[in-house]
């Protein structure tokens, strides 16, 4: 039995760390959107009691270390599962780029396992499982747009944005996210407008979307790679509708309605970065198995 699951990356239209908290993750509220950028999953079921990860990609690691592993350990070790399975990623998704990659990766096990092991899970507990594995897997696991509060993992679905280009330019260096937020100083941080986000989106308003993008982390991960600024600099230039990195970075995105322009940007940084893609959003949540 063979299983295939789209694992798409996703991108932070707002994210605002609010405070530290006791367990030491911070509080935030972040609007999240999947893009048309996708690791394919294949799932195969093994009837030894074993799980084994394959991938072509010499950045993942093909072990307990992967969180499409630890995800498919998790659902057999709550539920018992005596059966296996092989999980082989086409990597495409640029890894340690703030676009979830991994993320996205054991979102689409848990999916996928789910319906080979015949555990009849809702999606709404998978996502509450996800959340043991990481703080982006639970919005993964719907896909969509949504505001995520608490450490990542309350979710609250919104609609699509409305169809545009989006240009997605990765540096060639990953960020570790946790050295992220450890560098980030509350105090002097600036804040995105959160409902502001919300209410464009609830709007349709291409534009209010636009303005109201903001990322909370993103003077930190500039401080530490200027390239994040530069490329910035470029698709500004280039004439994006809105710019912002993505997540904990090193990922910069631009939104862009009209093609003519999407492409140029596209040109302007193809020559300069390697890891450049120009997809669309992919907001709204299609049923992820395929
Ligand atoms: C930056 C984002 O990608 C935005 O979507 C997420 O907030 C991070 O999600 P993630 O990669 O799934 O992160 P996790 O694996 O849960 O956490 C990695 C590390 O980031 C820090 N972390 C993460 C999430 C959060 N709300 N507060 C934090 O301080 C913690 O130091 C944690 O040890
Ligand atoms: N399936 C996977 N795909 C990619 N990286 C993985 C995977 N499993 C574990 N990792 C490890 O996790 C680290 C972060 O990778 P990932 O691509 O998920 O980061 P990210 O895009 O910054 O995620 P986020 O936006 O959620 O912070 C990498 O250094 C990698 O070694």
């Amino acid at each position: 039995m063979q299983i295939l699951e789209k694992a798409p990356a996703k991108i932070n239209l707002s994210l605002d760390a609010l405070h530290k908290r006791a367990d030491g993750f911070h509080e935030v509220e972040m609007v999240m959107t999947t893009v048309d950028l996708a690791d394919r999953i294949e799932l195969t079921l093994l009837s030894d009691d074993e799980i084994k990860v394959e991938s072509e990609s010499r950045f993942v690691p093909n072990d307990e270390r992967n969180l499409a592993y630890r995800a498919a350990q998790l659902l057999k070790d709550r539920f018992r599962v005596t059966q296996g399975v092989k999980i082989f990623i086409e990597k495409n998704i640029p890894v340690a780029a703030g676009l979830a990659g991994g993320s996205s990766d054991a979102a689409a096990v848990l999916r996928g396992v789910n319906r080979m092991w015949g555990l009849g899970l809702s999606m709404d507990e998978l996502a509450e499982l996800g959340s043991e594995i990481g703080s982006d897997v639970s919005f993964c696991v719907y896909g969509g747009t949504a505001l995520a509060t608490g450490r990542g993992e309350k979710i609250q679905h919104l609609p699509a944005p409305p169809p545009c280009w989006v240009v997605l330019s990765k540096p060639t260096l990953g960020v570790s996210t946790q050295s992220v937020y450890k560098n980030l100083d509350l105090s002097a941080a600036q804040h995105p407008n959160t409902e502001a986000m919300v209410e464009a989106l609830k709007k349709g308003d291409y534009y209010g979307i636009c303005k109201n993008v903001g990322n909370t982390l993103e003077g930190v991960t500039l401080q530490m790679h200027e390239e994040v600024g530069q490329i910035k600099e470029q698709m500004k230039q280039a004439g994006a509708d809105a710019v912002l990195m993505s997540g904990s970075g090193p990922t910069v995105f631009s939104l862009v309605e009209h093609d003519a322009r999407a492409q140029r940007i596209y040109n302007s940084l193809k020559g300069f970065c390697t890891e450049v893609f120009m997809v669309r959003m992919l907001g709204y949540r299609e049923p992820l198995d395929k």
